[in-house]
């Protein structure tokens, strides 16, 4: 039998045969699954869904959009599958939130990468999965009115795994993010109506291109005993839905220091290649110095460098604020927005002076920065408290965060390496006058850190995600928690670290009631 290409590179038999999706494993017309086995499977993938990674938001968005089309499942009775590795034409209705089209055919739903709403698009047909069918993106047949192809700013585009939204105006690339935020709360946090105010506009980042600063390309080793002759790898980014790597030569939303960098890191490995019995991962990350014009230091000019050694210090400036952190630690890689958010995050840890006077607040005597890393927080946000303590389970970060408190003025805070619960066992003041700061990780905050929380009841708590999902789950645990239920919920929105992709910051702010 003949085989052919999938889309993550291996072979598979061309002529295949897939089942029909069984009628029982989709939603009724209520959305809501009839027998015992569906809604076992049903709480499998929410349990699946919580850990909010790409495969279950992607899950929650394709259950939802096939429950928006009740009449679906009259043709899913009878619909053809098409073969995979045919072509097919798909009009494209939804956006998911990780910024995949999604189409329906014959009472499927297809996720058609590289497309928008309104898009008709040809597509090859990869994979029929249990619950969506999986193609990749060919030519675009008719276009979206919300289609601009004269924005798209990288010739990788429409291949490469980093960047979904480039053909869409910023302004809708900031709404779609307003809505990837709204549905996190609506499908991850399972709270009462009206209990959460209505999510904020998403605040753009000053540079859309040209502002990352830090990438990691990478590359595979050779099947066995080193490159041999003319063999070079592939040096790049994941191509979408494959685990393998595109060759890049240029990444523009990289910031310029790391491009060029970029171009010599190259050069070395394939000037290299005997060095490597095995594949890699390179650091290219952007560093500052700034140089004194005069003796007042008043004005400088900056020199940009691009480190590569994970060991090296690196240096970053917000505002006049000076950071030093190790090259392969965490700083967050967006410069150009670090002063209006870190801006943000100040304002919003002031305390109200009295429930009757919201409007009126002062800022907080005691800061809690949790997840600290390498003082961000507590360096911006701390010159006005009495005592700042920070957590972090890197020690190299807190060897950094006491290491960059100190040049910048700030005396007053003290920093405890280990797990973020660890420092409510070091506070020596009381919650109602402090504010805690929360950046946890991808997957969110440990139960065990929450618990410790809610126990020490800050007057107000402001919580910063890379990822809404699981900031959602973590808000539904503080609001049905017998102490949190005294929380209110100020705002919820959305900071653009990473335009062009389908990432969005999120920041929460709660309030204890009196
Ligand atoms: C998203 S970063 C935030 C860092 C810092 N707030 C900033 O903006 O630069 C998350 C941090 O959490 C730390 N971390 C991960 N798991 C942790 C845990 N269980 N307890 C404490 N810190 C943890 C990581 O080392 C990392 O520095």
């Amino acid at each position: 039998m003949e085989s052919a290409p999938s889309g993550n590179g291996t072979t598979l038999p061309e002529k295949r045969k897939f089942r029909q999706p069984r009628a029982e494993q989709q939603p009724s017309k209520k959305g809501r699954f009839d027998n015992k086995k569906q809604q076992k499977q049903a709480k499998k993938a929410k349990a699946k869904a919580k850990e909010g990674g790409t495969e279950e938001v992607l899950g929650i968005d394709i259950k939802n959009f096939l429950a928006s089309h009740n009449d679906a499942e009259a043709v899913v009775e009878n619909a053809e599958l098409p073969e995979e590795f045919s072509e097919i034409e798909l009009e494209v209705e939804e956006l998911s939130s990780t910024g995949d089209g999604l189409a329906l055919h014959g009472g499927r739903a297809y996720v058609v990468p590289f497309s928008i709403p309104g898009d008709r698009v040809k597509v090859k047909v990869i994979r029929h999965q249990e619950t969506h069918s999986v193609v990749d993106f060919l030519s675009v047949v008719r276009p979206s009115p919300d289609r601009d192809d004269s924005l798209i700013g990288c010739k990788y585009f429409g291949s490469c795994s980093g960047c979904q939204l480039q053909m869409l105006s910023y302004d809708k690339q900031l709404a779609h993010k307003k809505r990837v935020v709204e549905k996190a709360y609506e499908h991850f946090a399972d709270l009462p109506e009206g209990i959460l105010p209505p999510i904020g506009d998403t605040i753009g980042s000053p540079l859309q291109y040209n502002y990352r600063t830090k990438l990691t390309p990478h590359f595979d080793g050779p099947r066995k005993g080193g490159f041999q002759g003319d063999q070079k790898p592939e040096i790049g980014f994941n191509l979408k839905g494959q685990r393998r790597v595109l060759d890049i030569e240029d990444c523009p939303i990289g910031v310029d220091s790391v491009r060029e960098g970029f171009t010599t890191s190259r050069a070395d490995v394939l000037n290299n290649l005997g060095k490597y019995k095995r594949g890699a991962t390179l650091l290219l990350r952007e560093s500052t110095k700034r140089i004194p014009d005069s003796e007042d230091l008043s004005t400088f000019t900056e020199k940009k460098l691009c480190i590569t050694d994970p060991k090296a210090t690196t240096t970053e400036y917000v505002d006049n604020f000076k950071f030093d952190s190790p090259a392969g630690a965490f700083f967050q890689n967006n410069n150009s927005i670090l002063p209006t958010f870190t801006a943000y995050i100040r304002d919003n840890l002031s305390l109200p002076v009295s429930s009757q006077a919201e409007s009126n607040t002062e800022p907080p005597k005691y800061l809690v920065d949790a997840y600290c890393g390498s003082g961000l927080f507590t360096v911006t946000c701390g010159s006005a408290v009495q005592k700042a303590i920070g957590v972090d389970i890197s020690p190299d970060s807190i060897a950094y965060a006491t290491r960059n408190a100190k040049e910048n003025g700030i005396t007053n805070a003290t920093f405890i390496a280990g797990t973020a619960e660890k420092i409510f066992g070091d506070i020596d003041f009381p919650g109602s006058k402090a504010s805690c700061i929360i950046d946890p990780p991808r997957k969110g905050c440990d139960e065990l850190f929450l618990e410790q929380l809610m126990v020490f009841k800050p007057k107000r708590i402001v919580y910063v995600s890379c990822n809404v999902h699981t900031q959602a789950r973590d808000l539904e645990y503080i609001l049905k928690h017998e102490t949190g239920q005294k929380y209110k919920v100020d705002s919820i929105r959305g900071f653009d670290f990473f335009p062009q992709t389908h990432h969005v910051e999120s920041v929460a702010v709660l309030t204890l009631a009196d």
